[in-house]
């Protein structure tokens, strides 16, 4: 089975198939920079991430861009409240973004488009626009006049007619932007300058570009004029990507994506994880909290992409379960390549090479299906759980069931799918994984597990022995007590 995804303008799954053979061109609608990332931002970051990851794995050239808006109401507005400038307000969060991404593993786009790095490209297409009658000036604005665009509405399914029905009462006619517009559901490409507000020069006076604009200058500035996949979330859907559309493809005549694709929303008691509701956690908390970066890329990936999902302790705790076992199973030849007479140094670099075998089929089978995931992880699961309880019969009886050189396969096997996930586990340095655990504490996670057993919850017990375990110490139970000694 070759890959087919979900593309939300057809609403269909289709064959996937590029542009240009064996390349894929693709642009992710990335943050607003006016506040650290959320859980919700995280996920999107997460899924194209590894959707990234997984076009390269069978074989694609990815070019992978990635844009910041840098100019925004929220901006301007944050930095009245920070007494500061949009520009610095910006550049903090911009920081903030890449410290944040980077800790939960994600791999740095090719290029980072700002939208205050592309006036050029904007104005260009506004001018473009203009000239072909897709937009008129007004008041030191430029909107774009939707009527004049035939196929106006066909990502989000919205018709003009139900639009205008549905809003008629709601429209504030008081609203200066309102007055300026021909019809209600212009938008504005260009924007006046306002008093105090940053302003750049252009043909219709001082101003700032609207937010869609942005996108479709950067899209072809930096990839041109038809790229293979668009993503975003599905609060994009409407207005943002279809106005994208609408303005790219008036001017270039040409599809501006082939595949158009939205992550579901991370939520909170059912409404959508955002800075405006106020109903979030940052990444920096979550992580600060002690939550693995593994455990919230899992708990992401356990979910299908397009599915909402709902960020609640137990989800989070399901997931930081689940990366135990596999990081139990990603240090599986760490921890034993000397009793099984491996040569680590090989290892590593074997693992890196191309393998081929039935998992890795099956894994690729399961995501070739609209990137499903949560299917992949099945397979990363079972070569988990085979090699930790190998692990644990080489702990208590210094033998296999399994030949040595096919559990180095299984090992790097799930070394190479996780990786397409990005997840990836480090030997502690041994100094300091004994320094780190003193017997105190060791003994106190003994205590915990015996409770969980009178308690009869063996996957806690079983979790507290497989993390001493990933952390060299090791569990032996008798019927009177349990001792433990360090590998
Ligand atoms: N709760 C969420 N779940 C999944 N993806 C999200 C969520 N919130 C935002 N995103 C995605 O993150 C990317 C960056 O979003 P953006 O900076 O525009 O945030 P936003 O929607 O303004 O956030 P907020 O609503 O929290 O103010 C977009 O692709 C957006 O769809
Ligand atoms: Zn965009």
């Amino acid at each position: 089975m070759t890959l087919s995804i979900y593309n939300t303008l057809t609403r269909r799954q289709e064959q996937f198939t590029t542009v240009e053979p064996g390349k894929v061109k693709m642009y992710y609608c990335g943050v607003t920079v006016y506040d650290y990332c959320h859980l919700g931002h995280a996920r999107a970051c997460i899924v194209w991430d590894v959707v990234r990851r997984y076009l390269q794995f069978i074989g694609y050239d990815v070019r992978y861009i990635q844009n910041f808006t840098d100019i925004d109401d929220k901006i301007l507005k944050r930095a009245r409240e920070e007494n500061s400038s949009m520009e610095v307000v910006a550049e903090k969060y911009i920081q903030a973004y890449f410290e944040d991404m980077s800790r939960l593993g994600i791999k740095e786009a090719d290029e980072y488009p700002r939208a205050t790095h592309t006036m050029n490209g904007i104005q260009k297409l506004i001018h473009d626009l203009e000239h072909k009658g897709f937009a008129y000036p007004s008041g030191g604005d430029v909107y774009y006049a939707v009527q004049n665009f035939a196929e106006y509405g066909k990502l989000s399914g919205r018709k003009l007619e139900d639009m205008q029905a549905g809003a008629s009462e709601r429209v504030n006619i008081e609203d200066t932007e309102y007055q300026k517009k021909k019809y209600p559901f212009d938008f504005a490409l260009w924007k006046a300058a306002k008093s105090g507000e940053p302003a750049w020069e252009s043909p219709w006076g001082k101003g700032r570009p609207g937010w869609h604009i942005e996108c479709s200058a950067m899209v072809r500035d930096r990839l041109g004029d038809t790229i293979d996949i668009h993503a975003g979330g599905a609060d994009l859907i409407f207005p943002h990507h279809e106005n994208e559309i609408a303005q790219s493809e008036a001017v270039t005549g040409k599809p501006l994506a082939n595949y158009w694709l939205h992550n579901g929303m991370v939520k909170v008691d059912g409404e959508k994880m955002s800075k405006s509701l106020g109903n979030f956690i940052t990444i920096r908390q979550l992580l600060d909290r002690g939550v693995d970066p593994m455990a919230v890329r899992l708990f992401v990936m356990m979910a299908q992409y397009r599915k909402p999902i709902d960020f609640t302790d137990d989800a989070i705790l399901a997931a930081t379960n689940g990366w135990h076992t596999i990081k139990e199973g990603l240090l599986f030849g760490h921890q034993h390549s000397k009793k099984l007479g491996w040569d680590e140094s090989k290892l590593i670099q074997n693992s890196k090479s191309k393998i081929q075998n039935s998992e890795i089929e099956r894994f690729k089978e399961a995501v070739n299906d609209d990137f499903n995931f949560p299917g992949g992880l099945t397979i990363i699961f079972e070569l988990a759980k085979e090699l930790n309880r190998e692990g644990n019969i080489i702990v208590h009886q210094g033998r296999t069931e399994t030949p040595a050189d096919e559990l180095l396969k299984k090992w790097q096997t799930l070394i190479t799918l996780a990786e397409v996930l990005g997840l990836t586990a480090k030997p502690e340095p041994e100094t300091s994984q004994q320094d780190s655990l003193s017997d105190i504490y060791i003994e106190e996670l003994i205590q915990q597990r015996q409770e969980a057993r009178k308690n009869k919850n063996f996957a806690e017990s079983d979790r507290i022995r497989n993390e001493l375990l990933t952390k060299g110490i090791t569990l032996i139970d008798s019927k009177e007590s349990t001792r433990w000694h360090r590998n």
